[in-house]
């Protein structure tokens, strides 16, 4: 069986369960293709990021980087387990509102946010807005100049460290779109701009060097740097950050060839590098800031899709095609990510066959695992894709205009669907007719 799976998850009639539920049945209620979240798994990820937080007793925040997964039902597990939740867009964040998430735990990011962002995150009072370019501030000041407000700023820096990781995933190079740049003197020049305007209050500094990354060297790198800059704006403007955010990206394991480490030991490693580098140039140790988003939803996160259409191409490879895709898993095709697939049916079931397992779009490129081994199935089988938790439907998209599958969270043996899967009426509700 798959070492992914664990005994327990197999119930008397040997199907996959996930949270106590019966996949087969969850099939069967809410249709495929179909997202299942085990939700005491996410509660488990964030309490592990927290866990050395509070026993090394630094001021900290476990900020949810929900890019990865955003959903009303995400905020509010979010808020009961204290985590904060960084946002990237005014949709993120209306979904935010709507979960009545505590808007002070919010942090918001990215690199061209509109001015109608800006509004919505002055008006909601969100806790921190990260700025990351010179067009931003200044945007950002007319806002507030215009409302007559204040709010909390963290400026975003280039640390100029280049992640192991995919190149679609590294942010943190010197060349990245993000961020100001330390070398030229952008990051001195933000800091003095925002330092003279009396209704941004500077937190700190905020670095993130990219995603699914396995090593410690990245983030420790990156630490340093962080309180080296800090070090540099206390001596060179008499500045002190309060907050320092060293960003997410810490890898998951998607197949064996991926170890990652314990949440644990990443956050033991940011906050021993902090201290040290801290106490070195005689700083006061900061509010630590980090920013999981795939690790903590991804894997609690599983797609179950039903099998269709075989297809044999004598001595070259089989094809195993399935009722979803690229359009609710677009990371095969964008970056060849590779995941594990197991029978739901019978996870304990003989394997036979290495697979191809493809979409159903009408694209060459929609193969969502290219060398799967998997038992023999028949059409009606259900497939679980393991690990599938994080930028799955998060980047879904309505190609070929197929709907996007409903979310189901599970726990308890209870399951409750959290996103409603879309009708066909959804998919045409914004087209107008061009001839009357
Ligand atoms: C600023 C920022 N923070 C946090 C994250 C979350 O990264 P991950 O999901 O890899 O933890 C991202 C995405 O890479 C990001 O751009
Ligand atoms: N979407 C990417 C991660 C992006 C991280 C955002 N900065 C992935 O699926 O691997």
């Amino acid at each position: 069986m798959n070492p992914q799976i664990s005994s327990n998850q197999i119930n008397q009639e040997g199907h996959l369960t996930i949270g106590g539920v019966d996949t087969i049945e969850l099939a069967q209620e809410f249709g495929t293709p179909l997202v299942v979240y085990d939700v005491a798994q996410i509660r488990s990820q964030i309490r592990a990021f927290k866990k050395v937080f509070e026993e090394e007793k630094v001021k900290y925040a476990v900020s949810y980087a929900s890019k990865a997964f955003s959903a009303v039902a995400m905020y509010q597990i979010c808020e009961q387990e204290g985590a904060h939740t960084d946002v990237v867009s005014a949709g993120e964040l209306a979904t935010a509102i709507r979960a009545n998430y505590p808007m002070n735990f919010v942090s918001f990011h990215g690199n061209n946010k509109s001015a109608a962002e800006l509004e919505m995150a002055v008006d909601h009072h969100v806790g921190k807005i990260i700025l990351d370019n010179f067009y931003e501030i200044e945007l950002l000041s007319q806002i507030l100049e215009e409302k007559d407000s204040q709010i909390n700023v963290m400026l975003r820096i280039t640390p100029g460290i280049s992640a192991h990781t995919h190149e679609y995933d590294q942010t943190g190079q010197i060349d990245s779109k993000f961020g100001f740049d330390l070398e030229s003197g952008q990051a001195d020049q933000a800091l003095q701009e925002v330092l003279a305007n009396p209704r941004m209050n500077v937190l700190g500094l905020h670095a993130h060097i990219g995603s699914q990354i396995f090593e410690l060297n990245g983030f420790q790198m990156a630490a340093q740097k962080l309180v080296e800059v800090a070090a540099h704006w206390r001596d060179q403007f008499g500045y002190t950050s309060q907050v320092i955010n060293v960003g997410g990206g810490f890898g998951i394991k998607y197949t064996e060839q991926d170890q990652p480490l314990k949440p644990e030991e990443f956050v033991r490693a940011i906050i021993k590098e902090i201290k040290n580098s801290c106490e070195k140039v005689d700083l006061p140790v900061p509010e630590i800031d980090i920013e999981p988003g795939r690790s903590i939803v991804g894997p609690a996160g599983y797609n179950l899709y039903k099998v269709g259409s075989q297809k044999t191409v004598p001595g070259l490879l089989s094809y195993i095609t399935v009722d979803g895709g690229m359009g609710d898993n677009i990371r095969p095709a964008l970056y060849q990510a590779e995941y594990e697939t197991v029978s739901a049916n019978d996870p304990q079931k003989e394997i036979t066959q290495e697979v191809r397992i493809a979409g159903k779009y009408c694209e060459s490129g929609d193969i969502l695992a290219q060398n799967q081994a998997l038992p023999d199935v028949k059409p009606g089988d259900i497939l679980a894709m393991l690990d599938t938790g994080a930028y799955g439907y998060s980047m879904a998209s309505n190609y070929n205009r197929n709907a996007r599958p409903a979310v189901v969270f599970v726990e308890n043996g209870q399951a409750k669907e959290v996103i409603r899967r879309e009708s066909l009426a959804d998919l045409i509700h914004l087209d107008e007719s061009y001839v009357d």
